[in-house]
């Protein structure tokens, strides 16, 4: 069967969290670090171009989304999907906005959805406003990202400020009532001159329902959760088999290594965790790097006999207050990039001493050193906790990755992530 999901992710965690989701879902599903530059490996019904395009300027996004496009068009996909964080990352320039805009008027299309819900991590949608488990975006940790602060809760407001399309809402009163309802309701908003609409959804029913009300819309826009919902149209369509289910993972042994960029609550309490269970950990500190000192020495010379023991920790993770410090000295986009560029080059150190099964903490941060790693794309395995699998590189040599979005994953993740490798 030919590709049916063609999908751009605007960050590589992100990207891995979007293709574990449709795997989970029955779909057979290739993850590509850019825009791929031969053939894809094997038979696959979806596959997930990873953009690291989340925080670069809005017409570099555009750009790279629309290559990204073209290659899922001329590779005969049937619908597009664009992937954006379950916390709906991004400044006032965009991305999101002006790559929804992009991708609409390429396709020709003129309607689309944003839905960044994600239930299962505690991401809900209602009457717009986006909650992390119990809170507002706005007063949850997320208003304190180092490169993407989220300090208004309100998605249409939010995206409206990121394009010049009409922004709408279909709440959850028509959510909840089904597909019907929802196609009915995106008409109406159509006459009146909306032309995308943040849909509201607290649970994976709600996302069911509203993936079957997308069967036949060209363009999504969404986080992962929303992948749960489409499967079951290209199967409803004959196109996809029933049942289908990913190919297992064939996970290459060596040493292992954490490797953690994230500044996120979720990370900083895995980081503390991992260290409270005794557990060897080198903190990289971003002024020391400034400073020009050979941290990326220093860190693999202090792990390599630690390797043999089990997965050491390197992390530049740190408090909010720590992060507004090093950015008030450095400038925010300096520090997240000799960061990111140290930690990119302690990966390439681990892999030349052996190490074959890394974890990296970070949206930024795993696209820095999956691009390191010259990794071209991704076959994707079982999960450890939603929204994170397991994979491994393609390629002659592979290697297994968990790319952990900052928010993800139970607070022993670092440690208990090794368990689920099959
Ligand atoms: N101690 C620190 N001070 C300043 N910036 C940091 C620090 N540690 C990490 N960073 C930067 O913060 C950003 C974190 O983003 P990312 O890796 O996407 O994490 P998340 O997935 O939580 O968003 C990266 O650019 C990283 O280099
Ligand atoms: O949708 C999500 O929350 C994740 O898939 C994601 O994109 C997270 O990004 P980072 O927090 O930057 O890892």
């Amino acid at each position: 069967m030919s590709l049916l999901l063609g999908c751009i992710a605007d960050d590589f965690t992100g990207a891995t969290d979007l293709a574990g989701m449709l795997v989970r879902a029955g779909m057979r599903t290739v993850q590509m670090i850019g825009v791929p530059q031969g053939p894809l490996p094997g038979d696959v019904d979806a596959v997930v171009i990873a953009l690291k395009s989340r925080t670069t300027p809005p017409q570099d996004a555009v750009r790279e989304s629309l290559a990204a496009l073209d290659w899922l068009r001329d590779a005969g996909c049937r619908q597009f999907y664009f992937k954006y964080c379950s916390t709906f990352d991004s400044t006032d320039r965009g991305n999101i906005g002006p790559v929804t805009d992009a991708l609409m008027d390429a396709l020709g299309t003129d309607f689309t959805i944003a839905c960044p819900a994600f239930p299962e991590n505690k991401r809900t949608i209602f009457k717009g406003y986006l909650f992390v488990g119990d809170e507002l975006l706005s007063e949850s940790g997320m208003r304190n990202h180092p490169l993407t602060p989220m300090t208004d809760a309100n998605l249409v407001r939010v995206l409206q400020k990121q394009t010049s399309r009409k922004v709408g809402l279909v709440g959850h009163e028509v959510v909840a009532r089904g597909a019907t309802a929802i196609t009915a309701h995106i008409a109406a908003l159509k006459r009146d001159g909306v032309q995308i609409a943040i849909v509201d959804a607290v649970s994976n029913e709600d996302l069911m329902r509203i993936g079957a009300a997308l069967a036949d819309m060209p363009l999504v826009t969404a986080g992962s959760g929303i992948a749960l919902g489409l499967p079951q149209n290209f199967r409803s369509a004959g196109l996809l088999a029933e049942g289908a289910v990913a190919g297992a993972l064939n996970v290459p042994q060596g040493l292992r290594a954490v490797i953690s960029g994230s500044c996120s609550v979720a990370t900083n309490a895995q980081v503390a965790h991992f260290i409270a269970s005794g557990r060897p950990a080198f903190a990289i500190d971003p002024l020391r790097l400034a400073e020009g000192e050979d941290l990326v020495g220093m860190a693999l010379d202090w792990a390599a006999p630690l390797l043999p023991e089990g997965p050491p920790l390197i992390y530049a993770t740190a408090a909010p207050d720590a992060v507004k410090a090093v950015q008030a000295r450095l400038g925010v986009e300096r520090a997240g990039l000799l960061v990111e560029e140290a930690l990119a080059a302690i990966a390439r150190g681990m892999v030349a001493r052996g190490v074959r099964q890394m974890l990296v903490a970070g949206g930024e941060t795993s696209g820095a050193v999956v691009q390191a790693l010259g990794v071209s794309g991704l076959h994707i395995g079982p999960q450890i906790d939603p929204g994170v699998p397991w994979t491994t590189t393609l390629g002659d040599t592979p290697m297994a990755l968990a790319l952990k979005s900052g928010n993800f994953g139970s607070v022993d993740f670092f440690t208990k992530a090794w368990s689920v490798l099959p």
